[in-house]
């Protein structure tokens, strides 16, 4: 089994450069199976286990996907296979967002439902509704969803019930081949989503107001390949920036966007953090004492639900009450238990967690519950006393690339071990030795 050891108590210092975002790069792959001409060429791709399902979805789908260092190459002009496998949907999610362009390329998909998971029930409903106004006839059964369309989608003018990022980005990218105008109202904001309707653009697409609360996009009848650089992971910027604030450290987070963390930098400061904006980054200094605020999750540009168990970890060491109330996904909170097994003092109530700092957080074997709690354990284990052991590391393998070695190259105590391999060579040692 392999794990992460953390030995608390190292203040970080230092630079540490972010990849580009996981969740804009695997939008952006599905994308390009819209392109009927071309090769596409995207830039800053991390090599994350995520990144390697999309492209096996692509393959199957009879796409041609070279991974080269960051650089993806994709050829979809062939004519593309309809199906997407149970064996991808349930490894990853966002396999479900090959849905929209295979529908507006080839007018069929069939995708296996993609079921809950550790955060929460996850529905995609709104991705479905969105088709369906499209023109689409979808059905459900046997444990896959079908969409289908004659002839071609057709625009029309659609309002989702709540800001879903993937249904935004699924009725996207179905909408740029439909025949007339699409507006979607009520759009998930997200930076992801402005990075989505760039590519989009570059391949011939008429997308526009993306990034706003409505999404305009005019049909067009073929779209082309783009070459497309990604931006950089808000989300691991994040991480790393509460890693520094955590261990009061000082810490330079190359690639940091502040236009893309505005909520998570306001709480932050309001925690006592310094945070100044340099040419390449921000850079993080911790406090002596940090306060303890309140959160709230929303849709950007509110708090991300994705730092949410990281900021937990960061307010387990806060002087006073804070309190964290998660709106997006109903079952987010995992993580607290293994956080009591490090001896944090936190009360869930309903949707929210009621946090009694600081606490004298205690080094342990704990559990990733899913890849942001896999992250937060391991920054609380940078203050524990003594040694934490993080185990279920593909959690952390899904979003976070070299996390160890980042962390230690800024100075934590830290290393990655996998205890068979170890146990396998102290036997072999012992049997040598008695040879
Ligand atoms: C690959 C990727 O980009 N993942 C991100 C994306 O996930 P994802 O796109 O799955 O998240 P959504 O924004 O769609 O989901 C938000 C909420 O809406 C609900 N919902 C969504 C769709 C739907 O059809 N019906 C419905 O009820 C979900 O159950 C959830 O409670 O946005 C989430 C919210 O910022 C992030 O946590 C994920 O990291
Ligand atoms: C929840 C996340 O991702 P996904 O939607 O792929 O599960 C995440 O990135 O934190």
């Amino acid at each position: 089994m392999e794990k992460i050891i953390v030995r608390g108590g190292k203040r970080l210092n230092g630079t540490v450069q972010v990849e580009g975002a996981k969740n804009a790069v695997l939008p952006v792959i599905a994308a390009t199976l819209l392109a009927s001409e071309g090769k596409s060429i995207i830039r800053d791709v991390p090599q994350l286990s995520d990144v390697y399902t999309i492209n096996e979805v692509l393959r199957y789908l009879n796409a041609e996907v070279t991974f080269d260092g960051s650089k993806i190459t994709v050829d979809a002009s062939r004519e593309l296979l309809i199906e997407a496998p149970f064996e991808y949907v349930r490894k990853m999610r966002a396999s479900v967002l090959v849905m929209g362009p295979l529908l507006a390329r080839e007018g069929k998909a069939r995708v296996a439902l993609p079921g809950g998971c550790a955060i929460g029930s996850r529905p995609i409903d709104l991705h479905l509704k969105g088709f369906e106004a499209m023109g689409a006839k979808v059905r459900v059964g046997n444990g896959f969803i079908e969409a289908e369309v004659k002839d071609r989608l057709q625009g029309a003018k659609i309002y989702l019930d709540f800001p879903s990022v993937g249904a935004t980005q699924n009725i996207m990218m179905a909408a740029t081949l439909a025949k007339g105008t699409t507006t979607i109202e009520n759009v998930a904001k997200e930076p992801e989503i402005v990075d989505l309707a760039n590519i989009l653009n570059e391949m011939g697409a008429v997308v526009k107001g993306a990034g706003t609360g409505t999404i305009r996009i005019e049909g067009v009848e073929r779209m082309y390949a783009a070459d497309h650089a990604i931006i950089p992971d808000r989300i691991e910027a994040g991480t790393f920036m509460i890693a520094s604030a955590i261990t009061k450290g000082n810490v330079l987070v190359k690639g940091a966007v502040p236009e893309h963390l505005t909520s998570l930098i306001a709480k932050l400061e309001e925690m006592g953090v310094t945070i100044l904006e340099e040419a390449e980054g921000l850079r993080v200094i911790g406090p002596e004492k940090l306060k303890a605020v309140d959160i709230k999750t929303m849709p950007h540009p509110g708090f991300p639900t994705d730092m949410q168990s990281q900021m937990m970890a960061l307010l387990l060491n806060a002087e006073g009450t804070g309190m964290i109330t998660e709106t997006v996904f109903e079952n987010r909170f995992m993580h607290v238990e293994e956080f009591r097994r490090m001896n944090a003092d936190i009360k869930i109530e309903g949707r929210s967690v009621i946090i009694n700092g600081p606490c004298e957080l205690q080094g342990a074997e704990v559990s990733a519950t899913d890849l942001r709690a896999a992250a937060a354990l391991i920054i609380a284990g940078l203050k524990a006393d003594g040694y934490t052991r993080v185990t279920e590391l593909k959690h952390l393998d899904r979003g976070y690339l070299n996390f160890h070695h980042k962390l230690s190259s800024l100075g934590a105590d830290i290393e990655r071990v996998n205890e068979e391999a170890e146990n396998e060579k102290s036997n072999q040692f012992v049997s040598d030795m008695n040879v």
